[in-house]
């Protein structure tokens, strides 16, 4: 996150998101601590909206900004390492060679911490989330849920200034769900910045966001 200073509210004005002959155009704010839910039925651009924001699709028209800096838009554009962002994608990216706790430590590591305390600060998030006993299985040894717990960790621990979370619990065990979503609802709250969440979950709206964007 080196180079991200600014902390503070995510603004969207009239952005023009593109993805081959597909395009949709949002405006949007989020407050710090504030979790906006991006629903609307399926094609209708939610994640390619997060992408626009991560930095990975750089915008055709508008702007985004965050704290104030402009990341995209205005002539300005930032590119996706220097935003600050956590993203938890559909198809988290956890590297497969590297362990749990070295996938989490990884961002930690990135952002100049030593390599003791991101493996400890990493071992914490994984406890958080209930995976203190897979820390040292290599990732493309675990399953779908708890990889996914895994990029949850990762995105968390490496103090964001925005969350962009993209159905985040849709491949979690319907025994583990509630408490990991209390567990990241807490976490949101205690980093108190603004959070996007793509799901098609209404009781997942209900019980995590504070807004909801309906995309058509
Ligand atoms: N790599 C790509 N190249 C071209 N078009 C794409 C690509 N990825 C997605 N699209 C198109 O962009 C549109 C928006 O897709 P996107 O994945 O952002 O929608 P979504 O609302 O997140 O959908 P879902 O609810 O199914 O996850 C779709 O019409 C899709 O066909």
């Amino acid at each position: 996150m080196s180079g991200a200073t600014a902390t503070g509210a995510l603004e969207v004005r009239d952005a023009v998101v593109r993805r081959g002959d597909f395009e949709v155009t949002v405006d949007l704010s989020v407050a710090p601590g504030e979790v906006l839910a991006l629903t609307g039925p399926n094609g209708t651009g939610k994640s390619s909206v997060l992408a626009a924001l991560a930095g990975l699709l750089p915008l055709h028209g508008g702007a985004i900004a965050l704290g104030g800096e402009v990341l995209d838009g205005d002539a300005a554009w930032v590119p996706p390492e220097r935003r600050g962002v956590g993203l938890v994608p559909q198809q988290h990216l956890l590297f497969g060679h590297l362990s749990a706790v070295e996938n989490v430590a990884f961002g930690l590591r990135a952002r100049g911490m030593r390599r003791r305390d991101a493996r400890s600060e990493g071992h914490a998030w994984l406890e958080r989330l209930g995976l203190a006993d897979r820390a040292h299985l290599r990732a493309d040894r675990l399953s779908g849920g708890q990889s996914q717990r895994v990029a949850l960790a990762r995105a968390l621990a490496a103090s964001p200034r925005l969350v962009l979370l993209d159905e985040p619990f849709a491949a979690l065990d319907v025994r583990v769900r509630d408490d990991v979503r209390a567990l990241v609802a807490d976490a949101l709250r205690e980093l108190a910045i603004p959070a996007v969440l793509v799901t098609h979950d209404a009781g997942e709206v209900e019980t995590l966001a504070t807004r909801e964007l309906s995309l058509r």
